[in-house]
């Protein structure tokens, strides 16, 4: 149901909210299109005037037509197998695990996911903690699609990492520090990234560039990646954390979302590694890896979606 039919059943008008609310109207009306307009305070008000949770109004706004977004919703709510969603929850977890060295296979995932049981191939000892993260993931993926229509904000980020690492070796590990910007210096790629002390600032001035962009595009969701894995906020998952929210942020903007696949994982580490001078070599990994997504989309969904 969407916004409208919700308050259409609760014979509730706009101009209702309006006045009792003290926002404009043309103010709650534009946002029931576009959400990411109407600031979060007011959105607050909007809910407990309808007296449901925040939770219940995002859904309410984002189910409004039909998109990818949507589909997934649908599809993760049905837990049938087959469908889009269900072979993006396996290629992605899949993928983006290997990149950083999980040695879990495609079939070993697809395993956890239908069963979250594991049968092993018998061909070496699994780590434990590839299976909990990919467990993670999973999890990670469906909450990403239930609230896409957040803001991203730093609360949001440190939380997805905390789930992503929940239950790992590292997060018994004190100086670790899941859910939490990073205690210890790392570098990625033989690259200095930012120092623990500076990470704050860093990561604000990221979000506060990102959230105050008019419109977002592709090129903006890959800037986006390139600067956070440059400050690489995390003592690791920053691999993981950052694909997550360039699939979120395509998703919201309804921009044809991709996953980057281990086979071409050389060039998207060459992408970042050569962005500041070039930024086409990650931008051409990524529009193919989009093309491929879109050919997915086709193949699960046809005409349905115009991309
Ligand atoms: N030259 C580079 N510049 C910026 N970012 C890079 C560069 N090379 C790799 N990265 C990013 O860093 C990630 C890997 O970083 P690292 O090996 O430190 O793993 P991590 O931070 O521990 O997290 P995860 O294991 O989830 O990736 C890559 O997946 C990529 O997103």
């Amino acid at each position: 149901m969407n916004i409208n039919e919700y308050l259409k059943n609760r014979n509730i008008k706009i101009s209702d909210i309006s006045k009792s609310c003290n926002i404009p109207y043309a103010t709650i009306h534009g946002g029931f299109d576009n959400p990411d307009s109407i600031k979060t305070a007011n959105l607050k008000k909007i809910a407990d005037f309808l007296e449901i949770g925040m939770d219940e109004l995002y859904d309410l706004l984002q189910s409004d037509e039909t998109s990818l977004l949507t589909v997934l919703l649908d599809q993760k709510r049905s837990k049938l197998k087959g469908n889009i969603y269900h072979f993006t929850q396996i290629k992605f977890t899949y993928n983006t695990n290997h990149i950083e060295g999980s040695r879990l296979s495609e079939e070993e995932t697809r395993f956890i996911f239908e069963t979250n049981t594991l049968l092993s191939e018998g061909r070496m000892v699994e780590n434990i903690d590839d299976i909990i993260e990919t467990s993670n993931h999973f999890y990670l993926f469906d909450l990403m699609l239930e609230e896409v229509k957040k803001p991203l904000t730093e609360d949001l980020i440190k939380r997805y990492h905390g789930i992503l690492k929940n239950g790992t070796a590292d997060a018994r590990k004190e100086w670790f520090n899941i859910g939490e910007y990073k205690k210890l210096p790392n570098e990625v790629g033989g690259k200095e990234t930012v120092k623990p002390k500076g990470v704050p600032k860093e990561m604000k001035r990221l979000l506060d560039w990102y959230n105050g962009l008019p419109e977002v595009y592709f090129d903006d969701i890959l800037e986006f990646h390139y600067r956070f894995e440059s400050i690489h906020p995390f003592q690791d998952g920053n691999g993981r954390i950052g694909r997550l929210i360039m699939f979120r942020e395509c998703l919201k903007y309804d921009i044809v979302p991709f996953i980057i696949e281990d086979e071409l994982k050389l060039f998207y580490y060459r992408g970042l590694s050569e962005y500041e001078s070039e930024k086409g070599y990650l931008r051409d990994t990524c529009l193919s890896m989009q093309d491929r997504y879109e050919d997915t989309i086709k193949r699960f969904l046809g005409d349905l979606l115009d991309c």
